[in-house]
C-alpha cells in the first residue's frame, strides 16, 4: 500500500531542527519523516517551505526564523561571495567544533559500535580563517570583463570575487593580481559553451613556511597571447613568486589540469616545510592545503605509532610521502605505497631532499602491493593507513588481520568509513584505544580523525568469503 507522506510539496510549515546532516543542512522531522533544510541549525524553530519530497526524505527552504541558535553567526549579504565553499560559516567556530566532534562520536558509536575507545575533544585552530595555501579559480567573461572566483553552487556561473575568507592573504593577492594583469593585457577568457578562448583557470600555491609562491596559468591553447609581458608583470608585481607554470588543458572537461606543463619562469617546484621535513611541490602534485593542522594530524599519527627507532612501518596510501617522512625520523624502515606513480616520484624526491635513506616507495594499489609483500614474508610492526573518503579496501583490511602489526594508526577524512573499518579490525582482534578528531578545514563540513588500534583481543573474524 502506498504510504501517504506527512508533508506535500509547497507546504509551508513550522519545524524545530534537531540535527545537522554530514553536509551541514539542518534536519527537522515531521512524524518521523526527515526534512533537510540548508542553513537550519539544531535547536532553532523556523518556518520552512517544502520544495521537494522523496519516499524517505524531503527538502525544505528556510523562510523565517522564530528562535535562533546561540551558535548562529550572520554573514552580511554583500560579503557572501567571500564565503564560497564555506558550508558552516553561519555557525560560530565553537559551534562548528562541537558539531564535528559530535559527528565523530556518533558514527563511531552507531556505525562502528566501538566501545571503550577514548574519543578526545577535537583539536581546532587558534585562527580558523585564512588557512588555505592553494586556490584554483575558474576564469570567464561577463559583460566583456574578465571574471574569476568560484562557481555558484549547482551552476556554471562564475561569482566574481577576489577574496576568500579561508585562503591565505598571499593566495588571495596572487589570484587578484594575476586576474588584473590578464585583464589589462586583454587575454581572452575560456568560453565553456563554445569551447573557445584561452585562460581557463588561475591557480596559486604558497609555501607558508618558506614564503614561496607558485602561479599556474591553465589555458585551452598551447600559446598564451602576450606571454612574455604577462610573465614580466607577474614577476614584478608578486615579489614572492618563485615559479610561473603554464598548464595546457585542450579538452572539453570539468577536470582543471591538463597533461602538458611547462615552466615559464623560475623553478618547476616551490618548497614548503611541515615540521622539520621539507617538501618539493610541483604544479600537479597533491599537497595538504592546511599545513598548520596537517602538522597537528601527523604529530598525532606519530605519537600513536609509538616508535622507538627499531620498527618497520608501512604507510599505505602515502601520497607524496608526507606521513612516511614524518615516521621515518623515528622508525628503522618505512615502506610507502601509493597508486599515483607521479606522487611516488615526488615522494622519492622528497626523501632524497631530506637525506632520508630508510624510506622506500612503491607505486601500486595498497590492497595489491601489501598482500604481495606479506606473501613474500615481509611484515610490519606498525601499519599506518590514510585512505581516500571511501576508506580501506576490504582485502587490505584482511591482510592487516593476517599480518598482525602490533599497532594500526588510521588517518581518516571520512568518519563514517573510519567507523566501518574500525569495526572490521576490532572483529579481527584489534582494539581501538583512541580517536582524535582534528579540524583540518574550518568553515567547511569536512572533518579528519586519527585512530590508534592495538592488537590484543580474541579475534572473531567476520569477513564474507573472498571473491
Ligand atoms: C587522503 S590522501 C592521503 C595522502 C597522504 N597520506 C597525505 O597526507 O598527503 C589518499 C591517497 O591515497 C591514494 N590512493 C587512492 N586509492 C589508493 C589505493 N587503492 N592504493 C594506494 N593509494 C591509493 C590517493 O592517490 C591519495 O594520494
Amino acid at each position: 500500500m502506498k504510504r501517504t507522506l506527512p508533508v506535500q510539496k509547497n507546504d509551508c510549515i513550522d519545524v524545530v531542527f534537531e540535527d545537522l546532516t554530514h553536509d551541514g543542512a539542518g534536519v527537522a522531522k515531521v512524524d518521523g519523516y526527515p526534512l533537510f533544510v540548508k542553513n537550519g541549525l539544531p535547536g532553532e524553530k523556523a518556518k520552512i517551505k517544502v520544495i521537494k519530497v522523496n519516499k524517505s526524505y524531503g527538502v525544505g527552504r528556510l523562510l523565517d526564523l522564530y528562535e535562533r541558535s546561540p551558535y548562529r553567526v550572520d554573514i552580511p549579504k554583500e560579503d557572501a561571495p567571500k564565503y564560497g565553499g564555506c558550508q558552516l560559516a553561519h555557525i560560530s567556530y565553537e559551534g562548528q567544533l562541537k558539531y564535528k566532534e559530535n559527528q565523530v562520536r556518533q558514527v563511531i558509536a552507531r556505525i562502528g559500535k566501538i566501545e571503550g575507545a577514548r574519543i578526545h575533544p577535537i583539536i581546532g585552530m587558534d585562527n580558523p580563517w585564512q588557512y588555505r595555501n592553494k586556490a584554483q579559480v575558474p576564469v570567464g567573461e561577463k559583460d566583456g570583463k574578465l571574471v574569476a572566483g568560484f562557481f555558484k553552487p549547482r551552476t556554471h556561473e562564475i561569482i566574481d570575487t577576489d577574496e576568500s575568507v579561508i585562503q591565505l592573504p598571499e593566495v588571495n593577492e596572487a589570484i587578484h593580481t594575476v586576474k588584473e594583469i590578464c585583464s589589462g593585457l586583454g587575454i581572452p577568457a575560456y568560453n565553456e559553451e563554445s569551447h573557445s578562448g584561452v585562460l581557463r583557470h588561475i591557480m596559486a600555491r604558497y609555501g607558508r613556511q618558506t614564503e614561496e609562491l607558485m602561479v599556474v596559468l591553465i589555458t585551452r591553447t598551447d600559446k598564451i597571447p602576450r606571454q612574455n609581458e604577462l610573465v614580466e608583470h607577474i614577476v614584478s608585481r608578486l615579489p614572492k613568486v618563485k615559479s610561473v607554470i603554464h598548464n595546457v588543458n585542450p579538452k572539453r572537461t570539468n577536470v582543471i589540469l591538463g597533461e602538458k606543463t611547462e615552466t615559464l619562469w623560475g623553478r618547476d617546484v616551490i618548497y614548503d616545510m611541515i615540521g622539520n621535513v621539507k617538501f618539493a611541490i610541483s604544479a600537479l602534485s597533491f599537497y595538504q592545503v592546511n599545513p598548520v593542522q596537517t602538522k597537528v594530524l601527523y604529530e598525532k599519527a606519530l605519537e600513536y605509532a609509538e616508535l622507538t627507532g627499531s620498527e618497520t612501518v608501512i604507510d599505505a596510501y602515502c601520497g607524496i610521502g608526507t606521513i612516511s617522512l614524518f615516521l621515518a625520523q623515528k622508525a628503522q624502515k618505512v615502506f610507502g605505497v601509493e597508486v599515483v606513480p607521479e606522487a611516488v616520484e615526488d615522494a622519492k624526491r622528497n626523501a632524497a631532499l631530506n637525506g632520508m635513506l630508510n624510506v622506500n616507495f612503491k607505486a601500486g594499489k595498497a590492497e595489491e602491493v601489501i598482500p604481495k609483500w606479506y606473501e613474500e614474508g615481509n611484515t610490519a610492526d606498525v601499519l599506518v593507513v590514510d585512505p581516500p573518503r571511501k576508506g580501506c579496501d576490504e582485502s587490505l583490511l584482511r591482510t592487516i588481520l593476517e599480518m598482525k602489526p602490533r599497532k594500526v594508526v588510521y588517518v581518516s577524512c571520512n568518519p563514517a568509513t573510519l567507523a566501518r573499518d574500525l569495526r572490521i579490525l576490532e572483529d579481527g582482534g584489534y582494539r581501538t584505544t583512541d580517536v582524535q578528531p582534528v579540524d583540518q578545514f574550518p568553515q567547511t563540513v569536512h572533518v579528519e580523525a586519527v585512530a590508534r588500534l592495538v592488537l590484543g583481543c580474541s579475534p572473531q573474524i567476520n569477513f564474507s568469503d573472498p571473491k
